[in-house]
């Protein structure tokens, strides 16, 4: 059930550094937006404040509105695990359970859930790993430990295990960066095929990559080392690569700047 994303007058702190400023944004269902800019910017920092990871960090703090559909993740009453939940993430670094095999590594957050029985363990586990691409290449060693796949085998598996949870949103920060050029177009593939049931977010310092895998691309920039990172424009990807409305944007993805 992918869920519409928006953010308004949104900031996040490091302790008493700002370092993001003010963004507002929408993220419909069912599409793919890339979060682009140059290194520091901010992008990771506004992808973490979607599933109040950001949080975790300690002195860190959010200010503003993000809702997933109609509910306020920052409103009272909300649980932040629940929330993680609902918006799952895949990391830049593959990081399954490494002592766990892979179908505990897709199982464990369905257990976390409640779910006992056997029968719909196995079912939820396959249904998330052909989802995520790796079925085929995993059904014979399920009970092989996770930490023994490829790099782009081991992001797959992370991917299953996000999705195995049924959220309503997918943040990736840069899920590629750790792969070979065969693993990052499966994964690519694989989020156009995602794209299907869920919102995706990914930060990405490739611009290809955005331009092949997102409808929507945000660019951020920051004025200087120790300012906040700002949203100059978020656009239709093709928009932003062929006619962006921001000279700083066209600065960028062209090279010039970053
Ligand atoms: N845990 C942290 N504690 C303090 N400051 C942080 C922390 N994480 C990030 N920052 C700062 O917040 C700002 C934004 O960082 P962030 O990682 O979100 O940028 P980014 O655009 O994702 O960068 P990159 O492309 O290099 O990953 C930077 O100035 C960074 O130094």
């Amino acid at each position: 059930m992918a869920k519409r994303i928006d953010v308004s007058g949104m900031s996040a702190y490091y302790g008493g550094f700002k370092a993001i400023d003010d963004i507002s944004l929408t993220v419909e269902p069912r599409t793919v937006t890339a979060f682009i800019g140059p290194s520091g910017c901010g992008k990771s920092t506004v992808l973490r404040t979607l599933n109040r990871m950001h949080e975790v960090i300690p002195g860190a703090r959010v200010e503003g509105k993000v809702l997933l559909d109609d509910v306020d993740l920052y409103g009272q009453g909300i649980d932040p695990v629940a929330v993680r939940r609902t918006v799952g993430m895949v990391f830049q670094r593959p990081n399954p359970f490494p002592t766990m095999s892979i179908y505990e590594n897709v199982a464990a957050g369905l257990r976390l859930n409640g779910l006992k029985h056997k029968g719909d363990m196995d079912d939820l586990v396959e249904h998330s790993l052909r989802g995520a691409n790796l079925w085929e290449e995993v059904k014979d060693r399920l009970r092989k430990p996770g930490a023994g796949l490829s790099g782009g085998q081991q992001q797959r598996l992370c991917i299953a295990r996000a999705i195995a949870v049924s959220p309503d949103v997918l943040l990736m920060d840069e899920p590629c960066s750790a792969l070979d050029p065969i693993s990052t177009l499966a994964i690519e593939d694989l989020i156009a095929q995602l794209k299907a049931e869920y919102t995706i977010v990914i930060v990405t310092h490739n611009m290809q990559q955005a331009a092949r895998v997102s409808d929507r691309t945000a660019f951020f920039n920051i004025a200087g080392t120790g300012q906040p990172g700002k949203l100059i424009e978020i656009d239709d990807t093709a928009r932003i690569f062929a006619n962006p409305s921001q000279r700083a944007t066209e600065d960028y993805i062209t090279g010039r700047f970053g």
